[in-house]
């Protein structure tokens, strides 16, 4: 542990007790790794919500790992129009009737009329929210998560978005927004080329990396206002007690070196990694 003053206290001695008493927050992109019937390891209760962006690619195996899947709005035209494209071995009603959603909310400005009479007849459910034009359609499923999954164990809950980015940039900054405004849930953006999550400060993060799958391009990004005190290991330019703020360093462009990065930073940090083409 470093000596330098406290990022909390700017005392020198409880940096180590702060560092030292800090909880381990672990994080492993196995939600990408083919589903193995009988495997029973440790993991994560999934929640799946669909944005309307192209589906990534592997969004099959996303909506597999998860235990209620969720449309944003115009997310249920993706999976009505796209999904049959990503197994295009199977018949497209068989298809688009096994991957129905549990729940389709937002503004209801989107979703075609087809689209929602298609599901509600196969029972999905439907929440118009139109009357709240200051939120996002992201925004209202993870407030519903948040507060009407009570069967759900969420000590243990991630919500995977899908189609988060490499759209409109309005839309990705708002998605960003709202790992912010939820920043003690674990939510991942995800899109064909990268993921994007927060590292909240209140914790010591290890990140596991699936390297058949993911990196070897990553950053580590404040949000909002200059970081604080960073330090990391396991990249090949990693940080060292390092502040970091738009108009000045960001890490962008960074590497992966093995199988684990370690992040301790005094302020909220975005972590994206790539995710391979193979
Ligand atoms: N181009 C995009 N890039 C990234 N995310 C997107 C994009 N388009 C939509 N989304 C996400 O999907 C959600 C649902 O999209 P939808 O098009 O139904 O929203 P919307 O509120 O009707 O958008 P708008 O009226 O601004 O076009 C949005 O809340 C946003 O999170
Ligand atoms: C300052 C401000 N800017 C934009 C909007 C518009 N807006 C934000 S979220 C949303 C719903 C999208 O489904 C809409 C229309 C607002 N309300 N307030």
């Amino acid at each position: 542990f470093s000596l330098s003053l406290c990022p909390f206290c700017q005392k020198r001695e409880r940096l180590l007790h702060i560092w030292g008493k800090m909880d381990l927050m672990a994080h492993s992109s196995t939600f990408l790794l083919p589903t193995i019937s009988g495997d029973h390891r440790p993991s994560f209760t999934y929640v799946l919500v669909v944005l309307n962006q192209r589906l990534p690619r592997f969004t099959p195996l996303l909506w597999k790992h998860s235990q209620l899947r969720l449309c944003a709005d115009g997310g249920a035209n993706r999976v009505y129009d796209e999904m049959p494209l990503l197994v295009p071995h199977e018949d497209a009603l068989d298809v688009r009737h096994r991957y129905k959603p549990d729940l389709i909310k937002g503004d209801m400005d989107s979703v075609r009329t087809e689209v929602l009479d298609f599901y509600t007849s196969l029972g999905t459910m439907v929440v118009d929210e139109s009357h709240d034009q200051d939120t996002t359609d992201l925004h209202k499923c993870i407030s519903h998560i948040r507060d009407f999954t009570p069967d759900l164990d969420k000590s243990n809950l991630c919500v995977l978005v899908a189609g988060a980015l490499g759209g409109r940039f309005d839309h990705e900054a708002g998605n960003i927004n709202v790992l912010c405004r939820f920043s003690t849930m674990r939510i991942i953006l995800i899109s064909d080329d990268c993921l994007i999550y927060l590292l909240p400060r209140t914790h010591y993060h290890e990140i596991h990396i699936q390297s058949s799958l993911e990196g070897p391009h990553c950053g580590l990004i404040p949000i909002g206002m200059p970081s604080g005190n960073t330090t990391t290991t396991g990249l090949q330019w990693d940080l060292n007690e390092m502040e970091m703020r738009f108009g000045g360093l960001i890490s962008t462009s960074n590497i992966v070196r093995g199988g684990k990065v370690t992040v301790r930073s005094s302020s909220d940090l975005l972590w994206t990694i790539s995710i391979k083409k193979t």
